[in-house]
């Protein structure tokens, strides 16, 4: 409970001054400054004499009883007497120690060496110490210009131990004092404190900086209680019987302000450090070590902040390795403070509920890994099937397009041959067909065949029977669609880039507009060659548009008494329009021929 102690170890006597300020009560016959330097130099020789005692006389014989700061510090910096007193109260904590000579005037040439042993030795003391949980100092504070009043600090804290011990203290000794280095800030964080800020800023407006530091470190210590009496008397000599109780009162509600201030500075410690626990269980030690010299750093920022009122008048001497080597220390300090801050049974309690938490999270993890792998596994086969099956579907499209090459091939090929077919066919062919004959004449058809009319002459021509050969003779009950059958596959041949022509030919009324278009009421039995052509042609071009484009234009001229009319044409002038009845354009091709 450092802080604890630390937060309660307030200076009662400034605290008493401030309030004779405020009652305008000038303490004229008390020296506060050679008091406070009084108390330190007493401490100094209570710490020397527990030391002479501990080492003996004849080893103590160049350490004087009363040293000066500079006699105890000339005497300890080799390290030796602070070595064999902590072998004293604890046997062996330092196994070797470096009993050559230390004194460079004695080595003229081995100065360098000598430096050397005598901070092995202070170092091997300074680890000792720290093991056994008790406030340190730096080596440099032995040096000329270091903070002496450290090192007392430490001795003291060394006899504490050392008593503790002789009275049968037995298990992890507890620190219980209030000397604490001067970087362990929260206990100078206060809250609205008159007078504590008024003794603050007076004690930094005293000359020497070395002994700021040692005044400064003094607020925190527990004043002797013969100082204490001391202040008590100088203050109430010469004050009037009435006067005594209400001034009494005015410091006891001060002290009691200044003690409140404490516990609650103290509380908000604790709860951030309640905070820091589960964080300190549940992180590794590197990361812990990170949040707490985070935390001592601004700790110890803001203590030098509230000391100082202005940071430009701290003295900033630390380079960065003593920061270090500092902040290490305080967090061994205030893994103490924790360590002693909890019973050990709510560390037990609190230890096995994180415990709890860890081996749950642990689990967790455990579980997600475990899906994690099962997903990760199902998305591998998924993967491998899907791949598996775009294979698949490459090469069926791989396929299909072999296939629809070839077909288009054939179906090239197979264009070719046909039109080779209708060329063989002939490239003009010619048509008879006989209409019905009227019933009041006779016909002069004797006989029809495939490709054979026989036809009987007339007596003047001499009577006979006179045959004709045409590709093919159609007789009066020929369909339309019977004649159209044989010019259907001429359409196809339009179709594919040939040019076809289709005329009727015969006298008047031997039935060419029957043929060609079809009788006046008209169905989809008479139709004529025209009208089947033109449905033939966009039946194609349908079966075909996947490949093809076709784009159909019609003309529809007359040729009579060897004029030509233009059939469509609306203003009917037009009329000289070459013989031209059809023509059929492709436009585009989707596939290459
Ligand atoms: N195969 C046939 N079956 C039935 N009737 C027919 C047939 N051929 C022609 N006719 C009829 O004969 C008549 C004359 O036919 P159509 O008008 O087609 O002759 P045309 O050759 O066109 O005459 P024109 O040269 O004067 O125009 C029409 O009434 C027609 O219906």
């Amino acid at each position: 409970m450092m802080a604890a102690d630390g937060a309660l170890s307030f200076s009662v006597a400034s605290v008493m001054e401030t309030v004779l300020r405020q009652h305008d009560i000038q303490p004229r016959h008390l020296d506060l400054d050679s008091r406070r330097a009084e108390e330190i130099a007493t401490r100094r020789y209570e710490a020397t004499a527990w030391m002479r005692t501990m080492i003996g006389v004849v080893e103590a014989r160049d350490f004087p009883a009363q040293p000066s700061e500079e006699e105890f510090r000339v005497a300890l910096k080799s390290g030796l007497i602070l070595c064999h007193v902590i072998n004293k109260v604890d046997p062996g904590s330092v196994p070797k120690v470096v009993e050559g000579p230390c004194d460079p005037s004695t080595v003229p040439d081995g100065a360098a060496l000598c430096i050397y042993q005598c901070f092995e030795n202070v170092r091997n003391f300074l680890v000792a110490v720290e093991q056994m949980g008790l406030p340190t100092f730096e080596a440099s504070d032995l040096e000329q210009g270091g903070k002496s009043f450290r090192v007392v600090n430490c001795i003291l804290a060394l006899k504490s131990y050392h008593d503790w011990k002789q009275t049968g203290g037995n298990g992890t000794w507890k620190f219980g004092g209030n000397l604490k280095p001067i970087a362990s800030g929260k206990n100078f964080v206060r809250k609205n404190s008159d007078p504590f800020k008024n003794s603050l800023s007076r004690f930094i407006s005293m000359n020497e900086a070395s002994m700021n530091d040692q005044l400064l470190e003094t607020e925190n210590v527990e004043m002797p209680d013969s100082s204490l009496n001391m202040l008590l008397r100088a203050v109430l000599l010469d004050k009037k019987p009435d006067e005594i109780p209400m001034l009494v009162e005015s410091v006891l509600s001060k002290v009691m302000e200044e003690f409140e201030n404490r516990i609650a500075n103290q509380f908000e410690s604790v709860s951030i450090f309640a905070m820091l626990f589960p964080s300190l269980m549940s992180h590794k030690l590197p990361s812990c070590l990170a949040i707490i010299l985070s935390c001592i750093f601004f700790l110890d920022q803001q203590t030098k902040d509230t000391r100082t009122g202005d940071s430009t008048l701290l003295k900033h001497t630390t380079d960065e390795i003593k920061m270090n080597d500092k902040k290490c220390a305080l967090v061994k300090t205030d893994e103490n403070l924790h360590k002693n801050s909890i019973s050990d049974e709510e560390k037990e309690r609190r230890h096995l509920k994180y415990q709890m938490l860890l081996d749950i999270q642990e689990r967790d993890i455990k579980a997600l890994k475990q899906t994690l792998l099962t997903t990760k596994a199902g998305m591998q086969f998924m993967q491998a099937k899907f791949h598996e099956e775009i294979q698949n579907l490459g090469l069926h499209v791989h396929g299909l397009a072999t296939a629809a090459s070839g077909y288009h091939r054939v179906l090239e090929e197979n264009r070719k041959l046909y039109n080779q077919v209708q060329d063989l066919k002939g490239n003009i062919r010619v048509y008879c067909r006989v209409r019905p004959g009227r019933s009041d004449f006779q016909s002069v058809v004797d006989n029809i065949e495939e490709g054979t009319i026989s036809i009987n002459t007339p007596v003047k021509y001499g009577k006979g029977c006179r045959s004709f050969n045409f590709n093919k003779v159609f007789g009066p009950s020929a369909t339309q669609a019977e004649v159209f059958a044989d010019t259907r596959p001429l359409i196809r041949s339009v179709l594919d880039g040939y040019n076809v022509c289709i005329f009727a030919y015969g006298q008047t009324g031997s039935g060419k507009t029957h043929t060609m278009t079809g009788p006046k009421d008209l169905t989809e039995n008479s139709q004529g060659v025209n009208y089947r052509a033109l449905g033939d042609l966009f039946f194609l071009a349908e079966q075909r548009k996947d490949t093809f484009q076709y784009v159909v234009s019609v003309q529809m001229i007359e040729i009579y008494n060897e004029q030509v009319r233009d059939l469509l044409a609306t203003d009917g002038l037009n009329k000289r329009y070459p013989f031209l009845l059809l023509h059929i354009a492709i436009i585009t091709s989707k596939f290459e021929h």
